[in-house]
């Protein structure tokens, strides 16, 4: 067949554009050990840089000796907060508007805090001399509890000592760091008071870590002839890493070339910048030498960017029927030693405003105070969109505390108070306005898929046989409906250092009809090489697989924000068929001109531009790019390509059904999944295989976090979980079958239609997992209880219920 036999949709199947489940192109590297990761740069003369870490969690650095360190062969420098001061460089800025120790100025705030920076000959060297650098340090008291350290006379941060207004308005304490409110508190508190049903309890999100496989590393090369610094690294935002070294070193930005190579996970854990990267830079710049640092799993956990912990205290107010009045929620939000939140800056906590969640509740109130206590920094996404996954879990465990006190089954509750397909776009309480949405259609579908009237028959079955002593295994139901808050953002609202949170995409078709596409983000497994030449394939007309996707290098790539928060398919997903439809508009006037009509005689058809009312008269997208570069064509200028930067006019809100089925062994605390259904509206879906992967991918996310990983501290600020046999990352054996569904709303403002989906699955899996535990007690009289509800402490909730004898 050709191009003349073929009906159009046989020629847009050979496209695999938008729709099509286009196999992971990149995979045939992976799959072959042919990944490029920072660890496998190599260059010549290459140096290692270690950390030595604070065993403290608060102390006063009294003296480091470097002189045994200095002695070993193959030791090149050691240094300290000292070295780099007279630099300026032994402080940094964070992305929330605080400043972080770049090595232990004085004092450290957290274990695993850096304190000196060895540079070897090899990574073996670095590890022996990092032992012995001689530390004198003298203990201070430690604070864990953010309740206790806004309380405490000890004073974490001396150096902001007096300093009342921190970057997000004024401190209360000199623990505290910033208060956030949002809604309206009176008229919240009018509600509550006059309500026939308020429901309150304190709703925990424990401190976890992003974890990704491959752990936080660069390597910096100062070229002295040149004067330009290559910096490669595992970076989740490779052009805000650029500025932001031109910002602190005073190197010209054009000097400065950051790669983020092939990435292992990133999980929002690669957004901030460390001090591991800003040493490498100075002892690469000092010593003339490419210096390479790659984290262990132990200091990954221990000191690069944790996520949650935050304390959600809550009231919900309904009338007697289940109709909610209003949401009340304080948040005690635990940000470490210093804060170094990765959010937008007019954010501090984050989107936690979409914490009315996808009820119609008219009235609302959110406040969050952000506190220091001796832990490590971050407050990063972890899979969630910014605190969005606090924000759903906070909602979705009110309204099953709702339902209980409500006496009301859970599922109709959600129904009732679901915002109507007809209210969008919505105007929530608390500021957003809800692009798209179809609530009931999906929570339908997926409570019908899962025969949820035959599941609660199942379980009244046996409830009736656990008292009657048949079993010892309760069966759960866990239900959520979330709605996610993706695509940061308009410029208007949304900023990182100032950097406006656009991106961008740049195509360039060659003479024969191939092309290469260059982005603002930057994939670290999601497939972006495969989606965004689909979103090219579909707009313009040639086959994604003629299409070369590059990210990650800023001498190449328009300058974009990265990937993180679900934010590259809504926002240089919208820039890519943005640009596309530059091309396709040049592509239209060459049409004509080379079939000889006028511009708006001729019409686009899957591949090609035709005349209007004569179909066999067309020009195919090849045929037009060869005549790009081998005509002169009166009034244009040669070549095809074209560049977009995208500026979204508002987030994109996806959306979910999900239903766990679990069952419970009371005598030993040991659950199982025996169902897990997750419905995903994401808008348009550019390739349905790859959803599918994002969403077992963030599911198994969401069951780690929800049934056991947890970053623990003991009094003494020691992490309890700093290797991988105490923090809990599943594998195949706990990991349940998932089936996955969807119905698809697009976005109205998207060129495509398209919403983000890869964070989803957290978002809505963590409270349907713990949902399923809470619902399996709820007939025993539990109201609520702290995730991670592992064995040890699903046993303890079985034991206070008396179930144990
Ligand atoms: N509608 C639609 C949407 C989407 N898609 C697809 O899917 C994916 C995803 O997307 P999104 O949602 O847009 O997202 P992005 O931006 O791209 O990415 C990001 C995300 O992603 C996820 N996923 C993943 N995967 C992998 N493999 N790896 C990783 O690392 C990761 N990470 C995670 C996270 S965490 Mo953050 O950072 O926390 O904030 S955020 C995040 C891509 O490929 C795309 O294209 C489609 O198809 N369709
Ligand atoms: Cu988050």
């Amino acid at each position: 067949m050709n191009d003349q036999t073929m009906t159009p949709e046989e020629r847009a199947a050979n496209l695999k554009g938008m729709g099509s489940s286009r196999k992971r192109v990149e995979d045939v590297r992976f799959t072959q050990g042919k990944g490029n990761y920072v660890d496998d740069i190599k260059l010549d003369g290459m140096l290692f840089g270690a950390f030595v870490r604070s065993p403290y969690a608060h102390a006063r650095v009294v003296s480091v000796n470097k002189e045994a360190a200095l002695a070993v062969p193959g030791v090149v420098a050691v240094l300290t907060a000292e070295d780099l001061a007279p630099l300026g460089l032994h402080w940094m800025p964070t992305l929330a508007g605080d400043k972080q120790m770049v090595l232990a100025d004085g004092k450290v705030l957290f274990q695993g805090q850096e304190v000196a920076y060895v540079v070897a000959e090899d990574r073996y060297v670095a590890a022996d001399a990092v032992e012995l650098v001689e530390v004198e340090y003298e203990e201070l008291p430690v604070l864990t509890d953010p309740f206790e350290a806004l309380k405490s006379d000890v004073v974490l941060r001396e150096d902001l000592e007096g300093q009342t207004e921190g970057a997000h308005g004024p401190r209360k304490h000199h623990n505290h760091i910033f208060t956030w409110e949002q809604g309206d508190k009176d008229a919240t508190e009018a509600v509550l008071a006059e309500a026939d049903v308020v429901a309150e309890e304190m709703v925990y999100y424990h401190r976890t870590h992003p974890c990704p496989l491959e752990t936080c590393g660069c390597v910096a090369s100062m070229d002295k002839v040149t004067g330009k610094l290559t910096l490669y690294g595992t970076f989740q935002a490779p052009h805000a890493i650029r500025t932001v070294v031109s910002l602190i070193s005073g190197l010209a930005e054009h000097n400065i070339r950051v790669i983020s190579p092939d990435i292992g996970g990133g999980f929002g854990n690669k957004v901030g910048a460390y001090a591991g990267y800003v040493c490498s830079v100075v002892a690469s710049i000092v010593t003339g030498k490419p210096v390479k640092w790659v984290e262990n799993r132990m200091e990954n956990l221990m000191s690069t960017a944790f996520a949650r912990d935050y304390w959600m205290q809550g009231k919900i107010a309904a009338t007697k029927d289940g109709k909610i009045t209003g949401l009340w929620c304080h948040t005690t939000a635990d940000h470490g030693g210093f804060d170094a939140c990765a959010d937008p800056t007019k954010f501090p906590a984050g989107f936690m405003n979409i914490c009315t969640g996808s009820y119609d509740i008219p009235t609302a109130y959110l406040a969050v105070d952000g506190v220091y206590t001796n832990k490590a920094p971050g407050g990063v996404a972890y899979r969630c969109s910014f605190r969005v996954t606090e924000a759903a879990y906070f909602i979705e465990r009110m309204i099953e505390v709702l339902a209980i006190k409500l006496n009301m089954d859970a599922a109709e509750l959600r129904r009732i108070n679901f915002i109507k397909a007809d209210q969008f776009p919505y105007q929530s309480a608390l500021g957003w306005e809800y692009d798209s949405g179809d609530y009931h259609t999906a929570w339908d579908k997926a409570l019908k898929a899962v025969d949820y009237d035959g599941l609660r028959a199942e379980q009244a079955q046996r409830i009736e046989d656990f008292k009657a002593g048949k079993t010892r295994k309760l069966l759960g139901i866990g239900l959520t409906h979330f709605t996610e808050i993706v695509g940061a953002g308009p410029v208007k609202n949304c900023d990182i250092l100032g950097l406006g949170m656009f991106d961008s995409c740049e195509i360039r078709i060659h003479p024969t009809g191939s092309a290469i596409a260059r982005l603002g983000t930057i994939s670290q497994g999601q497939g972006h090489a495969t989606t965004f030449a689909q979103i090219i394939a579909s707009e313009i007309g040639l086959p994604a697989d003629d299409i070369t996707l590059e990210e990650g290098d800023t001498d190449t790539a328009p300058y974009g924000l990265g990937t993180y928060g679900s934010r590259s398919t809504p926002v240089a997903g919208a820039a890519t068929a943005m640009a596309a439809r530059k091309i396709r508009a040049k592509a239209q006037m060459i049409a004509a001109y080379l079939l000889e009509v006028h511009d708006d005689d001729v019409e686009w058809d899957v591949d090609r531009f035709a005349v209007k009312g004569a179909p066999e008269r067309f020009k195919t997208m090849k045929e037009i790019a060869f005549a790009a570069y081998n005509q002169a064509i009166p009034g244009l200028e040669p070549g095809l390509e074209a560049v977009s930067y995208y500026d979204p006019p508002n987030m994109t809100y996806p959306f979910g059904a999900y239903i766990c089925v679990m069952e419970i062994d009371v005598d030993t605390g040991e659950w199982e999944v025996r169902q897990f259904y997750a419905l995903d509206d994401c808008g348009t879906r550019i390739n349905p295989m790859i959803i599918e992967g994002q969403v077992h991918g963030g599911v198994t996310e969401a069951l780690a976090i929800a049934m056991g990983q947890e970053i623990a501290y003991d009094e003494m600020g020691n992490v309890k979980t700093g290797t991988l046999m105490d923090f809990f990352l599943p594998t195949a054996w706990e990991t349940p079958n998932y089936t996955t569904d969807h119905t698809v709303t697009p976005s109205p403002h998207h060129p495509i239609g398209a919403k983000g989906v890869g964070e989803s699955p957290n978002v809505g899996g963590v409270p349907a997992f713990s949902n399923a535990v809470h619902d399996a007690f709820r007939p025993f009289g539990l109201v609520q209880s702290h995730m991670p509800h592992d064995h040890w402490r699903i046993w303890k909730i079985a034991n206070g219920l008396g179930m144990h004898g």
